[in-house]
């Protein structure tokens, strides 16, 4: 049976957030009400995901206003505030895209804010149900085999964003119709989206799935183990070619190579007309002690660096299917 998991609600002062640092073994709920408690949430990923990230941009502006009525910012430091959400992670445009959204409505006050990042939300949630309606068609139009093995990269379920999920959505909907065998989760290292996030959501929804480390990912799908491989999106240039978290590039070349639908899911915020090519988009490169240490514990010899880049970027060229609420784009 499907479970309502949300990532975030208003309560009234600020955002109640899942800490998601602390799936699966605990569920940690944070009062955000302020914004340097809400940029430390975002960048430490306690809220991930790009449409989450939408929401959170969205409830971010009205937190900036209540405080800084509390503590009678003038306009340039409510401003800076602002600013300072919208650029809090730099490849997932829905988190500007949820800033943006609500600034019209600022001079209106935070009711007229609050009421706008509520459709944010609603409108997310209806997005998430039609792609995965209309992802779950496309692919049982297309591959034979029944019942049918998916392999999806990092999380993109209710966690990733207002609810439902985008790639997961689409594997919920599939599970819902009685077709999915099991899901291949890959772990997604280094901070492990997959086995703590999508392993979560399947296990509280039993769903048959096995965590397998990303470097897994191309031999199962080469081994003729995986039928589709469903993942979600963070930034889609107007050509098509699509950021996601790192290691989507490689699962996309594996399916190329063996014949399988390479399928995208995201919402319609989630695309960026502005953005011409997948070379402009910004790929963030977070620590190194993400990729040195286990667990607090240095791995690596205290000489060696890392490279940490949390996003790749997949050619529209190896993408047979990009899902939307609108439909299904085949670039
Ligand atoms: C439903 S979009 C989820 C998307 O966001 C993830 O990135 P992060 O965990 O760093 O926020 C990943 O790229 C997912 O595909």
């Amino acid at each position: 049976m499907a479970i309502e998991i949300r990532s975030l609600a208003w309560h009234g002062k600020g955002l109640d957030l899942i800490d998601q640092t602390a799936l699966p073994h605990e569920i940690v709920r944070l009062d955000v009400s302020d914004v340097e408690t809400l940029i430390d949430a975002i960048q430490r990923l306690a809220v991930r995901g790009a449409p989450a990230l939408g929401a959170s941009g969205a409830f971010g502006v009205a937190i900036a206003m209540l405080q800084a009525e509390r503590e009678h910012w003038d306009a340039a430091a409510l401003d800076d505030a602002i600013r300072r959400i919208r650029d809090a992670r730099p490849t997932a445009v829905n988190l500007a895209g949820g800033v943006d959204r609500v600034l019209p409505f600022v001079a209106q006050g935070v009711d007229a804010v609050l009421a706008e990042a509520e459709a944010v939300v609603r409108e997310d949630v209806a997005a998430n149900k039609a792609i995965g309606a209309h992802g779950a068609d496309w692919i049982l139009d297309r591959v034979e085999r029944r019942p049918l093995r998916v392999l999806t990269h990092c999380n993109t379920g209710s966690l990733a964003t207002a609810g439902w999920g985008t790639a997961l959505g689409i594997i919920r909907e599939l599970h819902a119709r009685g077709v999915l065998e099991t899901v291949y989760a890959d772990e997604t290292r280094p901070l492990l989206q997959g086995s703590r996030l999508t392993a979560w959501e399947l296990d509280q929804e039993g769903i048959p799935h096995f965590v397998q480390p990303d470097g897994a990912a191309a031999s199962t799908i080469l081994r003729g183990l995986v039928d589709v491989a469903i993942i979600g999106a963070d930034r889609i240039a107007a050509n098509g070619d699509t950021a996601n978290k790192i290691g989507s590039v490689g699962v996309a070349l594996a399916c190329r190579d063996a014949g399988i639908p390479f399928v995208v899911a995201a919402p319609q915020t989630t695309f960026d007309p502005a953005t011409a090519h997948g070379d402009e988009i910004e790929i963030e490169e977070r620590p190194e002690s993400e990729v040195l240490e286990w667990g607090g514990i240095r791995v690596a010899p205290a000489a060696s660096r890392a490279f940490n880049p949390a996003f790749d970027v997949t050619p529209a060229r190896l993408i047979d299917a990009i899902v939307s609420e609108q439909g299904v784009i085949e670039p």
